[in-house]
């Protein structure tokens, strides 16, 4: 027997509590809508109660999976109809929430697992046991409560909780099977077990979409030639083989795609019955674990996870999930992040923003449209609406993944003028900023203990390369899943090189195909009307390669304004005030030289060795 449940019902429902940040899909099949057994059902109304420690409810959660009749919840969009459509004429009326009013607050917990057990999951079931008895660090992880903000406890405090937690653990097993739900002590156990629920009764259907639009013009990936000098072509050049992202899952996936072109793998992560996978509930116990676990929210410390030895073995058993390779590197960056994203397969879905949606439209017919994730349009999840985003994971192993953020500037010039006519005394950018440098607020800013988002953005800007060359490296996540997000602090050239040979492994070949990439990405912003056009604040480069494939992609246009009045930015000078110069090429050009030299060093340590 199934169910399907009304859009009203589910709004309804949705809107009964605090409103959802975090959506989780993990079911790969996009066209089929899902259906949910009665008895799913039940346990997805259950958790309604539970409460993350981000004092964010996320009951809305519980509603994923289920088929919504919503003629207004997808807008995937044919490539006749994108040509002729207004962005702002698709929203349904739930779309027009501004994404930044989504914002979770400012945790005193942030913390993921390693991605390393993410993608290789922590064993059968069993092993969680096994798991708690070993020495790892989650095991003490998971037992730090929220009024502990301590990474690791002391031995024994450690060892008891683990105790207590293998105890909890058990007992909740049990539940399950029971079918009841007991809400745990402390606000951790409660988030992990509705988590747990959550994904596993979800299935999150997408809507038609019309995935081959835009693989016809992809960016091209490199493929690289491993054992070889690099993977340089006979006349030099690194070869361009996929034409898309998605042909990559063809080409170097382990996974088999379906008939419909699905992706197994994925629907191994979430069965549609909605029985727990192992994979998936061993991830949400380790990212339960962690989650109660206090890193500190330095943004200068805060992302660096340690790997654990058996990851690695436990890796090899179990097939990988692209879906939450690419949701859980999200949540890596930034906490934020974690509330803005749904990951499902071979797309993502971010939180919409009225921007953003335009820009991706226009970048749809316009020659960057190789170097951008294809847009899809937009959908509705619950109350909000996302845009749906090519999955630029999507047929990488073990990706790494660097976060370049351009321009000399991140802020807007309306941030200027609003810290100047109508400061809004931002408490979390005052501690962000004391974290990394307590001299940096001035005595006034002292006092208050706030900051203007302008003020805190320009420190930020100073502090880093974004300055001086014109991009900075927000974060590299290397494909341990370790993050590192202190190349911030870097200011020189001759550090990006550094951080670029640490960063590819010194590999001549991925180096290469960074250069060739980015090289033709400045051919097209020449010829781009769409850059010349705006003002491109805040947005990314995404590098992401893995052993086979490297490419180079441009992201996040939440901070990108059209200008007024047919006038033109050149990207290449200097801002001052008032000419919304952003000095986009700038940074280009910084990479650009930077790449170079690190060739010319990755090569002569080649011939070195
Ligand atoms: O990275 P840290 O130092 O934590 O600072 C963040 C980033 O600058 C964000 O930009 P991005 O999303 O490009 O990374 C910005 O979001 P905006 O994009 O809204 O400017 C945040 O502003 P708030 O969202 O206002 O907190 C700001 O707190
Ligand atoms: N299309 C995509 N496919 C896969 N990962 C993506 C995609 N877009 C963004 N990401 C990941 O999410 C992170 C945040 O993306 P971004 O667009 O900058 O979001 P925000 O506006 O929240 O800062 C990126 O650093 C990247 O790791």
């Amino acid at each position: 027997m199934q169910t399907v449940v009304p859009a009203e019902r589910m709004r309804a429902e949705c809107n009964s509590t605090l409103g959802t940040r975090l959506c989780f899909a993990v079911n790969s099949t996009i066209d089929t809508a899902h259906v949910v057994p009665k008895e799913q059902d039940r346990h997805l109304r259950s958790s309604g109660e539970t409460n993350m420690d981000t004092g964010e409810d996320l009951s809305c959660l519980k509603m994923e999976g289920i088929k919504v009749e919503d003629a207004d919840s997808c807008t995937g969009l044919s490539d006749e109809t994108r040509q002729r459509l207004s962005i702002s004429d698709r929203p349904s009326s739930s779309c027009t929430k501004a994404r930044g009013k989504f914002r979770p607050r400012l945790l005193a917990t942030k913390s993921f697992p390693p991605y390393s057990q993410c993608i290789g999951g922590l064993g059968e079931d069993d092993d969680w046991d096994n798991y708690l008895d070993s020495d790892s660090p989650l095991a003490c992880q998971s037992n730090a409560k929220e009024e502990k903000p301590v990474a690791y406890e002391a031995d024994d405090t450690a060892k008891y909780s683990r105790d207590v937690l293998r105890a909890k653990w058990k007992s909740r097993r049990k539940e399950k099977l029971g079918g009841s739900l007991d809400v745990g002590t402390d606000g951790c156990d409660r988030w992990r077990l509705s988590e747990k629920r959550r994904v596993e009764n979800s299935g999150i259907q997408g809507e038609h979409c019309d995935k081959d639009e835009g693989k016809h013009r992809r960016g091209k990936s490199f493929s690289l030639k491993r054992g070889g000098s690099n993977a340089e072509k006979e006349d030099g050049k690194p070869s361009p083989i996929l034409p898309s992202a998605h042909s990559a899952a063809h080409e170097n996936s382990s996974s088999v795609e379906d008939p419909k072109g699905q992706n197994r793998e994925d629907d191994e992560v979430m069965e549609p019955s909605g029985h727990r996978h192992p994979i998936l509930s061993k991830l949400l116990h380790s990212s339960t674990s962690s989650s109660c676990s206090s890193i500190n929210l330095s943004s200068e410390s805060d992302e660096v996870f340690s790997d654990l030895d058996d990851a690695v073995s436990k890796r090899k058993t179990f097939k990988k999930s692209r879906t939450w390779k690419t949701f859980l590197t999200m949540m890596h960056w930034s906490l934020k992040r974690q509330s803005s994203w749904v990951s499902k397969g071979g797309e993502v879905l971010k939180l919409y923003s009225e921007l953003e949606a335009k820009c991706l439209d226009s970048l749809m017919r316009d020659p960057l449209r190789p170097f951008v994730p294809q847009y899809y349009g937009l959908v509705t999840r619950g109350e909000h609406c996302y845009i749906r985003l090519e999955d630029l994971l999507n047929g990488l192993r073990r990706p790494v993944i660097m976060d370049c953020k351009m321009g000399v500037r991140t802020f807007q010039e309306e941030e200027l003028i609003k810290a100047r006519t109508k400061p809004n005394l931002r408490s979390d950018m005052y501690q962000k900023m004391v974290k990394v440098d307590p001299s940096a607020p001035t005595a006034e800013e002292h006092e208050q203990k706030g900051v203007t988002k302008w003020r805190y953005l320009q420190w930020r800007d100073t502090t880093s390369s974004t300055s001086t060359l014109g991009f900075r490296i927000e974060g590299i996540m290397m494909e341990d899943g370790t993050v590192q997000r202190d190349f911030r602090k870097i200011h020189t050239l001759t550090q990006v090189t550094e951080a670029l040979l640490y960063f590819t492994r010194s590999q001549l070949d991925t180096l290469n195909a960074y250069h060739s990439r980015l090289v033709d990405l400045k051919d097209a912003l020449r010829s781009s009307e769409f850059f010349r056009k705006h003002e491109v604040i805040g947005s990314s480069l995404l590098f992401v390669h893995d052993h086979n494939k490297a490419s180079v992609w441009m992201i996040d246009f939440g901070k990108t304004m059209p200008l007024p009045d047919s006038k033109e930015v050149q990207h290449s000078i200097p801002w001052v005030e008032g000419t919304r110069e952003d000095g986009y090429l700038i940074g280009l050009t910084s990479i650009l030289t930077a790449l170079s030299q690190a060739i010319s060093l990755a090569k002569g340590q080649q011939e070195d060795s």
